[in-house]
This record gives C-alpha cells, structure tokens and sequence, in this order.
C-alpha cells in the first residue's frame, strides 16, 4: 500500500542486530511510537515518505481516527477494519446512539453529534484526531419521509465536519453514493463525472457533499476524500433504511424461512458491493498517495444485479428459497432514477481500484457467513 504523511512526515530507524538502517533524509524532531518495539519515529517538517517503510516495519503510527455515525450498517465494520490495521486504541467509534455491550466493550466509543459543532472540536482536539470518516446521514427512503432532518444532518451536519476538518488539517473521508445521479445522468454505466440531478434529498445531500469538499480541497487545501459507494450488502448489520436494503434483507429472510417479498420490481438493475470489497476501498483510497489522485470524488463498481437475478443466485444454495413482489412505490421510483452500474475506471487507474467479489461469490459468502444463522435468529 502507497500511502504518505505530509506534514510531519517521518523517517524510521530499525535498529536490527545493533545496525541502525536509516531510511529518510533529514530528522528534526524525535517521538517513540507504540507498537513498534524498538523503534523510532523521527520527524521532520514537509517531506514525504512512503507509507510502504511503515507497513513494512508492521508499525502502528500515531494516527487517531475518529468515525462519526459508526454504529450504522457499515460503521461497525469499518471501525473493526481499521482497527486491525492501525490498533484498538488509534480508532474511536462515535455515534449519537448507545452502543449495544459488545461494540462498546471492543474499543474507544464517545457521543459525538455532528450537529453540535462544538463537541465536535472537543472531540477533535482532545483526543488528536489525524483521521476522519464521515458516516453519520440519513439513507435515501428514510431521508424522504423526513427531509427537514435528512437536511440538517446531511448538510448543516455535513457542514460542521467540513470546517472542523479544514481548521485542524484532517484527512476527511465522507461517502457519496450511487444515489449522486438522477434520471437525467447516464445509467448505464454512470462516469465519474457527468450531469446529476439527484430527485432526492439523500443524493442532492451527497452531491452537495462531494462539491463541499472539492471546494475546501481547493480553496483551502482540505485533503478530502469521497467514494461513491454502490449499495452496500453486509451479513452482520441491518441495512438503515435506503432504496438497497432489499438485497441484504432478502439473505436474512431466505435463511430464516426461505422466503421473501421484495419491494422493488424483479428488472430493477442497481451497482450494490460486498461490504469487504466496501472497507477495503475505503481505507486505500485514504492511503492513496496524494500525487496519485487525479480526483477527490470516484466511483467504485463491483457488480450490478436485479432482484430476479439475485434470487436465481440464491436459488442455487436454497432450491426451496421463493420470492415474492410488493413494489414500495416510493423506493421503486428513486431506484428507476439511480445508475444502472458505474464506470470506475479511474479508481482502477489512479489508485489500483479492484473488487474482489462478484454476485456467485457474495451470495456463497453472504449465506455461509459465520454463525449467520444464528445471527438472523438473534436478530428476530
Ligand atoms: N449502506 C449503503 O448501502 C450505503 C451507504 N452509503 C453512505 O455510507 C454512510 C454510512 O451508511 P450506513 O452505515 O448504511 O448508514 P446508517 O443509516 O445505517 O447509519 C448512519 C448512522 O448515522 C448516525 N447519525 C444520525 N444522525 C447523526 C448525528 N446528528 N450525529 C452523528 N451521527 C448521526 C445514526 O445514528 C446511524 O448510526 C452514509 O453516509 C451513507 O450515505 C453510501 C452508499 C451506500
Ligand atoms: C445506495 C445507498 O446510498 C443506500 N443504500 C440507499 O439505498 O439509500
């Protein structure tokens, strides 16, 4: 993995056998770094240095990353990525709700409400966050049916994390979504730049968004970074209300009573990813090399699918699995409006971009999911 940090950037000393291997030009400043025994940080001012020494010497650096709106479908997941990645400690989850005991017990969580602009800068500030990933929004059908919330947190909360981004020089991560593109945008596949106007305000919310932070990144040399996620499918999460949720609920329902009635018409065809392939994109696209991004806003692609197609996927697992038809007229429009799939071209070229799983390999993993089962017996 390429990656940089600028700024203070750092040179590592590996003291191997007595011999000191000295990787980085000049040294300036001195501080140990967890994790790492045995070795030192040093650093100093402007330079660059490629993250790959870092992950080489397997250390963790003193990143701190703050994820707000992280008890969501996917936050949960991200927060255990990177958690993996950089250390219990160097992640603090945060949300608005209670986490339930086993989230809260495996690693730092604090409230934090990115409408509170000033508990947001506490939370900044006192625990030194280097990082930041924007999850907290109100998902497409759920932003519908209250538009005056789905305003305030997904543009005046979208707001506050942009300027306390931008005044503590953060490295900000906010998703955008397929939800981007409205029924006058190509669809089939939808480019990374091209006319949208979203008919919702979950997608006039993101591309707000992705034009916020395009602005900072200019104006005010905010190093944001935005993907456009397609729906995302996860076996350990609830989906949080968007036009999607059919395709992760229809896995708990197959397993549960090998039946489904879905809510959107069996030919609709939407862009939808493995939350693995999610994650991962996520974290690579926050360690690209600056130098190597051509943009700040990027489609990613795995696969795209319709009901019926899914269903005959699931089929070949549970030949006794039926599914039924219901159509959320609400959810069936915004779905029409959506892109089909997405080019994601240059995701694939500026920083190497590559899904890993497609709908035969979801589907396998999705039902052979550990302790799923169980999962789904729970969660009823
Ligand atoms: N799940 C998906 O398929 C996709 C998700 N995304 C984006 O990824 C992000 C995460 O998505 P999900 O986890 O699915 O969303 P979710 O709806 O499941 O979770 C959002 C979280 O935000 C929190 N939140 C709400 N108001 C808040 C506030 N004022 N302050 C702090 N937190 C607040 C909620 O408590 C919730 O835990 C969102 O920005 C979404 O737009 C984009 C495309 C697809
Ligand atoms: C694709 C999304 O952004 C989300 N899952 C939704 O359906 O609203």
């Amino acid at each position: 993995i390429q990656g940089e940090i600028k700024g203070y950037g750092t040179q590592i000393y590996k003291k191997k056998k007595k011999k000191r291997k000295e990787i980085g030009p000049r040294v300036v400043d001195y501080a140990q770094c967890h994790g790492g025994k045995g070795l030192k940080i040093v650093f100093f001012h402007n330079d660059i240095l490629e993250i790959t020494e870092l992950i080489r010497f397997g250390l963790k650096c003193l990143f701190v990353h703050l994820h707000l709106g992280g008890l969501g479908q996917l936050g949960v997941g991200l927060a255990n990525f990177l958690r993996k990645r950089f250390g219990k400690d160097s992640v603090i989850l945060s949300d608005i709700r209670k986490p339930p005991d086993h989230i809260f017990h495996n690693g730092p969580f604090i409230y934090s409400d990115i409408l509170d602009s000033k508990n947001l800068r506490e939370t900044v500030v006192n625990n030194r966050i280097n990082w930041l990933f924007h999850y907290s929004a109100l998902l497409s059908a759920v932003g519908e049916a209250d538009v005056s919330l789905a305003k305030a947190v997904n543009i005046t909360g979208l707001h506050n994390v942009v300027d306390v981004a931008t005044e503590h020089g953060l490295r900000l991560f906010v998703p955008s979504t397929i939800g981007a593109f409205g029924p006058t945008s190509p669809r089939n596949p939808a480019p990374d730049l091209c006319v949208q106007r979203p008919r919702t305000i979950y997608g006039v919310s993101k591309v707000h968004a992705e034009l916020m932070g395009e602005y900072y990144y200019h104006r005010y040399g905010l190093d944001f970074r935005c993907l456009r996620y397609p729906g995302i499918i996860s076996a350990d999460s609830q989906p949080g209300g968007g036009t999607t949720d059919y395709a992760v609920q229809i896995f708990h329902h197959a397993v549960k009573s090998g039946r489904f009635e879905c809510n959107l018409k069996p030919s609709t065809r939407l862009p939808m990813m493995y939350i693995e392939d999610c994650l991962r994109a996520t974290l690579e696209v926050m360690e690209a090399p600056t130098k190597s991004l051509s943009m700040r806003t990027y489609n990613i692609n795995a696969m795209s699918f319709t009901p019926e197609e899914l269903a005959q996927e699931i089929h070949k697992h549970i030949p006794e699995f039926q599914i039924t038809y219901n159509v959320d007229s609400v959810r069936q429009a915004i779905a029409d409006s959506w892109p089909m799939n997405f080019d994601d071209s240059n995701a694939r070229k500026d920083w190497g971009w590559k899904h890993d799983f497609d709908l035969p390999n979801l589907v396998t993993t999705m039902l052979n999911f550990p302790g799923f089962h169980t999962r789904v017996a729970r969660a009823n």
